[in-house]
């Protein structure tokens, strides 16, 4: 039996869409794997009873088939479904690093992102790996048409989770099919301020680089309290506030010093709205880990 931790992460970071991704310290799932002739499934944990066991339904089935690796696969959900933590990029990256371990198939980690994303497919209509990647190789990564690049960084961060779930498939719907050539250009100077940050582990560029006016407003619509959870938590010294992946989630960069009082803060704004909502005080981890059991 070969048990996997793999991190909750946070794609997008604002400019980034579809491209940045961070893995989080916490939470994380955990993915144990032992032979079988075929694949089966059982889930715990938070929101286990949101997802299925089918392997035709749930994605790790789909990297178990990639990886021609059958096995019975426990998941023990720390990272909630729909919630913009890449909870299904948790689950698949756990199990391609749990299945190739198993089967000795000798894949990098880096190879085995696309075989992860295979799962991201199932759930959210595209294969994107910008979950998986990060829950994989840790620290701020970078997917871009011409491959993928991870960074180490020190940047620590609060992701609030509302009691409330949005889907990444319904979430990309509402995502603006053009850019004017004034966003494009306003989006590459944040992009590349926030890589500076990330490069630097400057909590203040990084926050400064999160601005986005393409996909993050109409990202913002679906989550209720939005505006005032973000403003509560810049008041309270967040340096950047952003949708977390595809949401509900918000994530808010910030000093060491201030993240307790931003937490609190975004917490308490939520509550106005009368939505119950629980903050990771969390910062960029490591990627996925073998566990010894
Ligand atoms: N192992 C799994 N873990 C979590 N969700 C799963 C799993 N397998 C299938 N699903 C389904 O995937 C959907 C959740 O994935 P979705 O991409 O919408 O959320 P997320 O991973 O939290 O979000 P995001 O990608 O924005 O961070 C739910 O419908 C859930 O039932
Ligand atoms: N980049 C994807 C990530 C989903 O977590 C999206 O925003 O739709």
């Amino acid at each position: 039996m070969i048990a996997v931790r793999a991190p909750a992460t946070s794609a997008n970071l604002g400019s980034g869409f579809d491209v940045f991704g961070v893995a989080l310290s916490h939470p994380a799932d955990v993915v144990a794997v032992e032979r079988a002739e075929e694949t089966t499934i059982e889930v715990t944990g938070t929101g286990a009873q949101y997802i299925p066991e089918d392997p035709e339904s749930n994605v790790v089935g789909a990297v178990a088939d990639a990886l021609d690796a059958p096995a019975h696969i426990r998941i023990d959900k720390g990272v909630r479904p729909a919630s913009g933590l890449g909870s299904s990029a948790a689950s698949a990256a756990g199990a391609a690093l749990a299945l190739d371990r198993l089967y000795d198939r000798g894949n990098s980690r880096e190879e085995l992102v696309p075989i992860a994303a295979e799962g991201e497919a199932v759930v959210s209509g595209t294969a994107h790996t910008d979950n998986v990647a990060p829950s994989l190789l840790g620290g701020f990564t970078v997917s871009s048409t011409d491959g993928i690049r991870s960074v180490d960084a020190s940047i620590p961060l609060v992701a609030c989770l509302p009691d409330v779930a949005v889907s990444t498939r319904d979430a990309r719907r509402v995502v603006p099919e053009t850019v004017d050539i004034e966003s494009l250009v306003d989006t590459v100077g944040r992009a590349s301020t926030l890589t500076l940050g990330m490069c630097r582990s400057d909590p203040e560029l990084v926050g400064n680089g999160m601005i986005d006016t393409v996909v993050t407003p109409a990202r913002a619509e679906l989550i209720t309290g939005y505006a005032d959870v973000r403003d509560a938590a810049l008041e309270a010294g967040a340096t950047g506030v952003t949708v977390s992946g595809a949401g509900p989630a918000i994530l808010a960069c910030c000093r060491t010093s201030d993240r307790r009082s931003v937490a609190a803060a975004m917490v308490d704004a939520f509550l106005e709205e009368g939505v119950d909502a629980r903050a990771y005080q969390t910062e960029i981890g490591p990627g996925a880990t073998v566990l010894d059991r």
